[in-house]
């Protein structure tokens, strides 16, 4: 049970400026440059961090080469591994709270979703690597009997990790636990906007006994230090989670170098299909409001496309905004606040823009599209709905990380799988609807990675997470993501 008290004696303790974690030590960037880092609760200055270089970055790839190659963690024993990523997750779940309002203050995230979300199931993310990591068999491959050819899951060498803001925790956690589980080394790359808890995370693992240089993180703007590990010769795998731009580049960065392995978890514009024959629309109603407007929005997986058969469409969405309305925005350390802050004033007037441009291409909007709360000096916004919206207009095409939904009717089925797919993302989508034979088909329909019947938004870490289309390639969670972790080496042994 979280409480006010705790939470608001935890923000009033000063953040000291931060220095990158490489070599197991925090220091400086090496030409001594460091950024604002600025809470979205009020637009005030939280601490300095690090603005690195390439020559910085470098020398993070270098320690964690270095480690790599003498094997003080990619030779340890599966167990030991499983017994330090353990002890991990104690001390995540020892310092939970603490890292929780660290990580509200610099990312905005309501601290009641960013304790489960983030803390929590970081601790839980690496509970789960842990305990696989020493139950991944090898293979014997069924040759000729006088062939002995075998199969390894070996580590792959350096993994480079760059991790957005939304969940800097819990998507963090998706590749680092997997990484380090297989016995890889790792420099992270946090967004410059949300890197304190993730270099929380790096001084825990040290205190847990992961070895100096095996997970190194590097601060400072992606198209400097993103770049230079994206471009790195020593890099054998990157893997990423943010926007389709920046995979774009990440792509043309291998490319350029040594062709290292890139997975990509990119943005969506997910729909979520309401039909007329949904079990019960005002649990639809309210669970769509809260699959679009939780944390703002800054969800990959939001559900940002409304699409509502055309004979219930005004009454579902009166219903949707009355539950738009009834949220508590507010300071997101608050525990009465159901949503906090917009990330960052850049991104809030991104958000902003998309519903000037959804008016001007002839949306209505049905409630919301103002910033609120400005007098605290932070970036709040209200949860907006637009009606009206064509499948073919910016905010039904363009992903708008921001508390900003889109609702198109439909008139039939075919009529709903042609607007759910008219988009160039297939992350993640919703059907509503009691007719089993009709959810099986959207199911085999539409592109997307994930797809939720009845619900929107549920997840677990043993269920992988994914797109298809420009949403990206590769999974997070589950066990197939070691997958990316590990080389399959043979060997062909004569008998
Ligand atoms: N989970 C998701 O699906 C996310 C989707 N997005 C989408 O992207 C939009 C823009 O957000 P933004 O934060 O700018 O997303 P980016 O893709 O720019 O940021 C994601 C990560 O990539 C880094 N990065 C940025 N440029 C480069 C580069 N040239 N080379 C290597 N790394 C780089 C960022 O670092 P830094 O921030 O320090 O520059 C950050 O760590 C959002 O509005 C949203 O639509 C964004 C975040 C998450
Ligand atoms: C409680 C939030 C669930 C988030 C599901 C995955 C989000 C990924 C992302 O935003 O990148």
């Amino acid at each position: 049970m979280l409480e006010q008290g705790a939470i608001d004696a935890l923000r009033a303790i000063p953040v000291p400026d931060q220095g990158h974690h490489i070599d197991g030590r925090q220091s400086p960037a090496e030409t001594g440059e460091v950024l604002d880092v600025v809470s979205p609760i009020d637009g005030a200055r939280l601490c300095g961090l690090a603005s690195g270089s390439a020559a910085d970055m470098n020398r993070a790839v270098r320690s964690a080469r270095a480690a790599f190659e003498d094997g003080r963690w990619s030779k340890t024993a599966p167990a030991h591994r499983k017994k330090v990523l353990h002890r991990l997750a104690d001390l995540i779940e020892r310092d939970a709270l603490e890292l929780t309002v660290l990580g509200v203050r610099d990312n905005g995230t309501e601290i009641n979703m960013a304790y489960k979300a983030e803390a929590l199931s970081a601790a839980g993310t690496f509970r789960y690597y842990a305990e696989v990591i020493d139950k991944v068999y090898g293979e014997i491959a069924p040759t000729a009997q006088n062939i002995l050819a075998l199969v390894h899951h070996a580590p792959v060498g350096v993994v480079g990790a760059i991790v957005p803001w939304n969940f800097p925790l819990m998507i963090g956690s998706w590749k680092i636990a997997p990484a380090l589980a297989a016995g890889n080394s790792l420099v992270l790359k946090p967004a410059e906007s949300a890197s304190l808890s993730l270099l929380r995370i790096a001084a825990l693992a040290a205190e847990a006994g992961v070895p100096d240089g095996v997970f190194n993180v590097v601060t400072g703007p992606g198209a400097v230090v993103g770049e230079a590990l994206a471009l790195s010769m020593d890099v054998d795998v990157l893997v990423f989670t943010g926007s389709g731009a920046t995979g774009r580049r990440l792509l043309n960065y291998s490319a350029a170098s040594n062709l290292k392995r890139c997975y990509l978890e990119l943005g969506g514009k997910s729909p979520n299909i309401v039909f007329n024959d949904a079990p019960d629309l005002e649990e639809a109603a309210r669970v769509s409001a809260a699959g679009i407007f939780r944390n703002s929005g800054q969800v990959c997986v939001a559900g940002s496309r409304l699409l509502v058969q055309q004979d219930i469409h005004d009454d579902f969405v009166s219903a949707l905004c009355a539950h738009a309305r009834a949220f508590r925005v507010g300071d997101p350390l608050d525990l009465k606040s159901q949503i906090g802050a917009v990330h960052s004033l850049t991104q809030l007037e991104a958000d902003l823009g998309f519903v000037e441009t959804a008016e001007a291409e002839g949306a209505d909007l049905r409630t919301g599209g103002q910033r609120i709360l400005e007098e605290t000096g932070g970036y709040y916004m209200q949860p907006t709905v637009m009606t009206n919206v064509k499948p073919t207009d910016t905010i039904a095409q363009r992903e708008v990380f921001g508390p900003v939904l889109a609702v198109t009717p439909f008139k039939d089925e075919d009529d709903a799988i042609r607007i759910a797919n008219s988009t160039e993302f297939g992350l993640a989508s919703g059907v509503w609807t009691e007719n089993l034979g009709r959810a099986h088909r959207m199911i085999a329909a539409i592109r997307s990675g994930v797809i939720h019947v009845n619900t929107y938004g549920g997840a677990d870490l043993t269920v992988p997470l994914g797109g298809v289309k420009q949403s990206g390639n590769g999974h997070d969670k589950s066990l197939h993501a070691l997958d990316k972790y590990h080389d399959l080496k043979t060997a062909w042994i004569q008998l």
